[in-house]
């Protein structure tokens, strides 16, 4: 999916949301345990009650590859089962030599290889331009770079500055930002760093930003909208847990979606506020 596709996608159904699914066998209510595949029954139940109301969704891969290759198979058939006209989000963090991040890249992005054909996937660019550029050569794919992110060990490296005062980050999202485009790079930022949307705004005014930590780390969606909204709304905000475990009962997909559709319906009131729709 391109970025105007993308913008599109936000202002037909008013949202920028991300679903999350980071599943848990542990999690899922018991009744899906039966099923022959219970994780990819809960993803599939999850999408189906939440693509109205979404325009991504976001499988972090620790919760498949823990499972080896029952684990992938699950999460090829997720990949499968989310529709074309969301943008989709391998959350793999990946980032190594450059071959090995060509590796990576076909792994998630080259369907006709690997049997997957993700829009995007997350790295880490700490190993610097040439472990993310292979994943940027891959024509119509997005890689999202980690910039600020939202666990309180963040402050450990990522707000290092230099004698200017010129934060670790920043210096990411500048360097980062030569690598590639609006139209095929995005940056993580948490949505528990509030105020620190004005600063990544500095750097980069126009690039989609995937936000997760609204939700179970209590990030706030109108702090982030307050100061990350762009013009193209420019904001993928994520919640994983505060939608997908919403209920351990049968019910867990209609209440999946009731927390979905709450999450739509102020990111609507965000969207008229800011003049994106
Ligand atoms: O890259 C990410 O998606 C990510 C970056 C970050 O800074 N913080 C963060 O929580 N995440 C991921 O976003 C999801 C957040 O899940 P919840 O806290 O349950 O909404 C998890 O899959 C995390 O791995």
């Amino acid at each position: 999916m391109n970025r105007q596709e993308l913008i599109e996608q936000i202002k037909e159904k008013q949202s920028f949301l991300c679903v999350g699914l980071d599943t848990d066998i542990t999690k899922i209510p018991a009744h899906l345990l039966d099923e022959e595949d219970p994780i990819f029954a809960f993803n599939k139940a999850i999408i189906e009650a939440t693509e109205d109301l979404c325009v991504a969704y976001k499988p972090n891969i620790a919760f498949y590859e823990s499972y080896g290759v029952r684990g992938w198979h699950s999460l090829q058939k997720t990949w499968q089962a989310i529709p074309k006209s969301c943008f989709s989000i391998a959350d793999a963090k990946r980032g190594d030599i450059g071959n090995t991040s060509n590796m990576y890249a076909q792994a998630f992005f080259d369907e006709a290889v690997s049997g997957m054909g993700f829009d995007s996937i997350t790295i880490a660019p700490y190993m610097g331009k040439d472990s993310v550029t292979p994943f940027l050569d891959f024509e119509g794919k997005w890689a999202i770079v980690l910039a600020l992110t939202s666990n309180s060990g963040s402050k450990d490296f990522q707000n290092f500055s230099n004698t200017d005062g010129k934060q670790l980050f920043e210096e990411v999202i500048d360097k980062v930002n030569t690598w590639g485009t609006v139209e095929n790079l995005m940056y993580v930022v948490g949505a528990t760093r509030g105020e620190a949307f004005l600063k990544i705004r500095e750097h980069a005014p126009d690039h989609f930003l995937l936000v997760p930590g609204v939700g179970a780390q209590g990030g706030s969606l109108q702090d982030v909208c307050q100061y990350g909204m762009n013009k193209d709304c420019g904001l993928l905000v994520n919640s994983t847990r505060g939608i997908i475990y919403a209920s351990s009962g049968k019910d867990f997909a209609e209440r999946a979606r009731e927390e979905a559709q709450k999450l739509q319906k102020e990111m609507e009131l965000e969207l008229i506020k800011a003049g994106v729709i």
